[in-house]
């Protein structure tokens, strides 16, 4: 990791609240969220289901339904705060500075397309390039996530690829606008878990090698204890311990990170330490 001084994203004191319907109080979503991302840097943000982490990764490219209310004493990217670019600069942040990976693949995809084409077209999203040009740096995109004879599987369609592959191929479409950050929000949840490995392993490899930032978002914190630099873990909205990762996983300070660390399948004793929170 090189830090920089100015980190790609600052988020400070982050509040959302998703408004209440027919007379209902507002639902406070994330309360009080601070973090940073550098450059060549991989943030964890891990917790259970509900306790806000997609909202707050959806939030960075201002994707959140009108009905969410949100404001933070800072959250900028690349120094420039978010909260207040025009509709065309928030265009060219999403997918251009930050490229976003979610769960599921197969909605993210065409089926009636070939992924070559797509990918394609996600290029031409974010360049001015002839259709030429396009294809090619699709298959540069797809050998960049190591997919075997990309030039053979830029003609498939989507159902014809394995799960796994299909997220490779994702992950090449948020690529295709050179993103500086890459938010990650579940990327192998709906996965086998040794594809899960292999795609973990495929996010960190193209995090260093084109010097990203990666938010990754999970709520298995077994998951990114081999990849993340710092491991910010929430609750309820709120974030109850944030820490370099190897510090975190040798000696967890808050007892809801010791429960989660309990709770993980193949961890010896759930029991006290999990009571406390069920
Ligand atoms: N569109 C929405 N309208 C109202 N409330 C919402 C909306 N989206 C999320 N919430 C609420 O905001 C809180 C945080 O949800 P969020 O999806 O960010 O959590 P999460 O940690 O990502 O969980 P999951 O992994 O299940 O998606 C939850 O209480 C959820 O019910």
């Amino acid at each position: 990791m090189s830090p920089s001084a100015t980190p790609l994203l600052r988020v400070e004191d982050l509040r959302i609240a998703y408004q209440g319907s027919q007379g209902r109080p507002d639902a406070v979503a994330v309360d009080g969220l601070s973090f940073e991302i550098h450059r060549g840097e991989t943030l964890a943000l891990v917790g259970e289901s509900g306790c806000g982490k997609s909202t707050t990764g959806l939030a960075l490219l201002r994707l959140l339904p009108a009905s969410a209310r949100i404001r933070a004493r800072r959250l900028d990217f690349e120094g420039r705060g978010l909260l207040t670019l025009d509709e065309r600069a928030l265009r060219s942040v999403r997918g251009g500075g930050i490229g976003m990976v979610f769960q599921d693949a197969l909605s993210a995809l065409n089926p009636i397309m070939r992924v070559g084409d797509q990918v394609a077209e996600a290029v031409r999203l974010h360049r001015r390039c002839s259709a030429r040009e396009a294809r090619d740096e699709a298959l540069a995109l797809l050998e960049r996530v190591r997919i075997p004879e990309a030039a053979r599987r830029m003609r498939e369609y989507p159902q014809r690829l394995s799960g796994g592959m299909r997220q490779r191929i994702v992950i090449a479409m948020a690529l295709a606008g050179r993103p500086s950050l890459l938010v990650a929000d579940e990327p192998t949840t709906a996965l086998d878990v040794t594809i899960q490995a292999q795609i973990l392993t495929l996010l960190r490899s193209l995090q260093r090698e084109l010097d990203m930032g990666l938010l990754l978002i999970t709520h298995d914190l077994g998951v990114v204890a081999e990849m993340a630099d710092r491991v910010a873990v929430m609750r309820d909205g709120v974030c109850v311990e944030s820490r370099p990762a190897a510090a975190l996983y040798a000696d967890p300070q808050h007892p809801y990170t010791r429960a989660l660390l309990a709770s993980r399948p193949g961890a010896a004793a759930i029991g006290a330490e999990w009571q406390a929170f069920a």
